[in-house]
């Protein structure tokens, strides 16, 4: 077993210095409800230090092999340290130890590929003499940095979802000032101790801890913010890009992600993934698989499958090595999702494993005769529920899956070329996943959402565009 952290206590961190304020909060391992660490409230006037140390730093050079080298540094020191992490993700998030050391090494992938795309930043000739009257001009574009990037991130992934922001803002040669979820700050906060170990001007980062509806419109009111990242609820999303104002707001927000199951996919492959993807971080992920729809030729066997797979999913500590599921992040989010599932149950839904509530614990739950109004259905469950329905033809369940507010990523699993190729022009979605759940991401894919699941893509090339703009340069010779 790992060693279980004890004592994590940390203060804020701006311009390169740790901040212990009086103002404290305990972080709770969320198995056991025990203390693992402490951190410290932001106020107003540190928001402003922040800002401005960040904006400060933001004027010294930090050449590209500079940031290709801290970055990479840091990718190094979290492989190193995988085991520290990986136990304070397991114990912070209650995800399981096995996931949360999978999410350190994602982790390190995605800050290798931002170190990596610090050296690709580029802009591009543009033939201004192909205009007549233009044929003594020479013309291209460049690149530069936003400035100030705030970061704000959710408690479901704390840390690849910051290193998703840090790794590209830096690496695109701004300063960052990340706010991480109160929920999950230990993580974000050990990843700033790397990043001082591989030598990060100070100012480049600043960490502000505490609640996000205090903390967040001190951030959006500064002026000396230049752009906003946001991954989490479409409603904190949406209040950010309104207090944005014209500023630039990239946003990574929710989904009720579907997946196909055609009557010519490989069954066993389909219930493998949809039972694996369905309960991952206890559902706790935004391209979970939350509804499935399965063609009528081969539903029964699917859903027999699916529901011997899920029944089996070992329940636990997060710690303990042979735990496949944890509880959720609190126990008023697995109260929620209980009032979901029995309010499905009086509207006809059948519950064909799962539907109980233990504390903080929610089973991995599969439901059937469901229908499209159902919350389970309609809105983003964000937990351990997938609600499986059938259909006749793939008009059919093009419009099922499309019936949705979200537009994330949607899964196809079939042998059928002509279905992929109609499911990638029709399905409105960010990503379309063929013979894999919604829930497949590799760190450095553009990826991000249509409709309420956001604006922009990350993967670090695609967040670096996002945090950099881009300026043409005439020359009239
Ligand atoms: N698209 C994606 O890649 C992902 C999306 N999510 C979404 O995040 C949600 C779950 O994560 P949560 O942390 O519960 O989301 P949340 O929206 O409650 O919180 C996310 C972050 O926003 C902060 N925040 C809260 N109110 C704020 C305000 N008024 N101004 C500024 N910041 C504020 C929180 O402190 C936290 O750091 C789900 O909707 C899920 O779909 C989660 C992970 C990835
Ligand atoms: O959507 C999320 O919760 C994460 O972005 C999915 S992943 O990056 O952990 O695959």
């Amino acid at each position: 077993m790992n060693k279980v952290a004890t004592d994590y206590s940390f203060g804020l961190f701006i311009n390169g210095e740790w901040r212990i304020k009086e103002d404290t909060v305990p972080v709770l391992n969320k198995y056991n409800q025990e203390k693992i660490g402490e951190t410290s409230i932001t106020n107003e006037s540190d928001v402003k230090e922040a800002v401005e140390s960040a904006k400060k730093a933001f004027q010294v050079p930090f050449s590209l092999y500079d940031r290709y080298q801290v970055l990479l540094k840091v990718a190094q020191l979290l492989k190193d340290n995988t085991e520290e992490f990986a136990a304070i993700i397991a114990q912070e998030v209650g995800k399981p130890i096995n996931e949360a050391r999978g999410e350190v090494g994602r982790s390190a992938l995605t800050l290798e590929n931002s170190a990596e795309e610090a050296k690709r930043i580029h802009g591009e000739e543009i033939p201004v003499e192909a205009a007549p009257g233009s044929e003594n001009r020479k013309a291209f574009t460049r690149r530069y940095p936003v400035g100030v990037v705030a970061a704000i991130t959710p408690f479901n992934v704390p840390l690849n979802l910051v290193c998703h922001k840090v790794g590209p803002a830096l690496a695109a040669g701004n300063s960052v000032v990340l706010k991480p979820a109160e929920q999950t700050p230990l993580t974000a906060l050990l990843l700033t101790r790397l990043f001082e170990e591989a030598g990060l001007p100070k100012g480049r980062l600043n960490v502000l801890t505490g609640e996000g509806h205090e903390v967040g419109p001190l951030l959006t009111s500064n002026p000396d913010v230049n752009m906003f990242t946001f991954t989490g609820s479409p409603q904190v999303g949406e209040r950010i890009r309104k207090e944005a104002g014209l500023r630039d707001v990239a946003l990574e927000l929710g989904n009720n992600s579907a997946t196909i199951v055609h009557k010519d996919a490989d069954i066993d492959q389909a219930a493998q993934l949809v039972a694996q993807k369905s309960f991952n971080n206890a559902g706790q992920v935004c391209i979970s698989v939350q509804r499935v729809y399965v063609h009528d030729d081969v539903y029964d066997q699917f859903l027999g499958k699916v529901r011997e797979a899920t029944s089996q999913i070992k329940l636990g500590d997060p710690m303990d090595p042979s735990t496949q599921m944890g509880p959720m992040i609190a126990e008023e989010e697995a109260a929620r999702v209980e009032e979901w599932v029995n309010e499905a149950v009086a509207e006809g839904a059948a519950i064909e494993t799962g539907g109980k509530r233990d504390g903080v614990f929610y089973q991995p739950t599969v439901l059937t005769n469901v229908n499209s109004e159902m919350k389970v259905c309609k809105q983003e469950v964000f937990g351990p529920v997938v609600a499986i329905d059938s259909y006749a033809d793939e008009d059919e369940v093009i419009s099922f899956v499309n019936d949705s507010e979200y537009g994330l990523q949607a899964g196809l699993f079939t042998n059928s070329l002509a279905f992929a190729m109609k499911a990638m022009d029709h399905i409105h979605v960010g990503g379309l996943i063929v013979n894999d759940t919604s829930g497949y991401r590799v760190d450095h894919m553009p990826y991000g959402g249509v409709k309420k699941s956001g604006t922009g893509k990350e993967g670090p090339r695609y967040a670096i565009e996002e945090m950099t703009e881009e300026k043409i340069v005439v020359f009239n010779l």
